[in-house]
């Protein structure tokens, strides 16, 4: 690698907020410091017991990727697509031009992930929705001197990912054993972050200071990311990296477009059950009934 290592150019807490109903989550991307990253919308690290949960919404324009650390969440969609994420597993779901669904808690007790809200192009926002899924046993994991990694999306350490990312997009589960050091190289073009989800850690070239968990790190240019373990536990973070977009956003809660024109028609579709919302008029998830 002939650049320079990324350093960290700023450092926010995510702290506790209410979202959906009775849900919390812990917002990096998406909060009124950080609005819009390109192509990274929002960032959740979310937490929910039942009955608290995300029931019927829509969703247009851009895609979510949820990734669950803890528990599972059941899933169905107005298509009749249903299903449970499962710790460990992943759905990358592509909303497209419409998907109306809920995420409500699978089990008792308290159900633990992350969803991230990734923008899609404008000649991408009305494409069919599509799920890609891959439970936590298909997942590719690789280790070496003390560094494991899930690539959830994305190359690491020769393993690439089966997930199509219609944006282009990495993300890297790693986990690092104390005294760990790790290096993984990100395309010099995107925008990526680290997000710290366990332990504590020192990244970027500068290391100049240790993060711990919930703190989303912003990365600025460079052609890859160093981290270390210098600490005597576990240290767990997620590398995201984005191909920017470059167009123009006019977000409206649940929908992602590049006018107000298209969000008002959005708004029209979604309250007349059409292009993309047809099925929305009579459904209503078993989950929520
Ligand atoms: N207020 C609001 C408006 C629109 C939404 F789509 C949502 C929403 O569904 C979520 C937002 N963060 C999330 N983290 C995890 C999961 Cl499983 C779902 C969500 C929401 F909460
Ligand atoms: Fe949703």
């Amino acid at each position: 690698m002939s650049g320079d290592p990324r350093t960290v150019v700023r450092k926010f807490l995510a702290r506790p907020q209410h979202e959906g109903a009775g849900a919390v989550v812990r917002r990096s991307i998406g909060r009124f410091e950080l609005k819009y990253f390109d192509p990274f919308l929002v960032l959740d690290e979310f937490s929910i017991t039942a009955p608290a949960g995300f029931p019927d919404h829509p969703h247009r324009g851009f895609e979510t990727v949820t990734y669950m650390l803890q528990g599972a969440v059941t899933h169905e969609d107005f298509e009749g697509h249903k299903g449970t994420i499962e710790a460990g597993d992943l759905q990358w779901m592509t909303a497209g031009r419409g998907i109306v669904h809920s995420e409500m808690p699978a089990s008792n007790g308290t159900q633990k992930g992350l969803q991230l809200w990734i923008n899609l192009s404008d000649r991408h926002k009305m494409i069919e929705p599509r799920y890609q899924e891959i439970a936590s046993t298909n997942i590719a994991e690789a280790s070496e001197d003390g560094v494991t990694v899930r690539i959830i999306a994305g190359e690491s350490l020769g393993i690439q990912s089966p997930i199509y990312t219609r944006t282009p997009t990495m993300f890297l589960d790693f986990t690092l054993e104390p005294g760990a050091y790790m290096q993984q190289p990100v395309p010099e073009s995107w925008n990526a972050f680290v997000y710290v989800l366990e332990g504590e850690g020192v990244f970027g070239k500068s290391r100049s200071s240790s993060t711990t968990a919930h703190h989303l790190l912003l990365l600025g240019p460079g052609d890859r990311l160093m981290a270390w373990n210098k600490s005597s536990k576990m240290l767990r973070f997620i590398l995201v990296g984005g191909e920017p977009i470059g167009q123009p956003v006019v977000q409206w809660g649940p929908f992602v477009m590049n006018t107000q024109e298209e969000i008002d028609q959005t708004i029209q579709d979604f309250e007349n059950f059409e292009n993309g919302f047809e099925k929305a008029r009579y459904w209503r998830s078993e989950a929520t009934q």
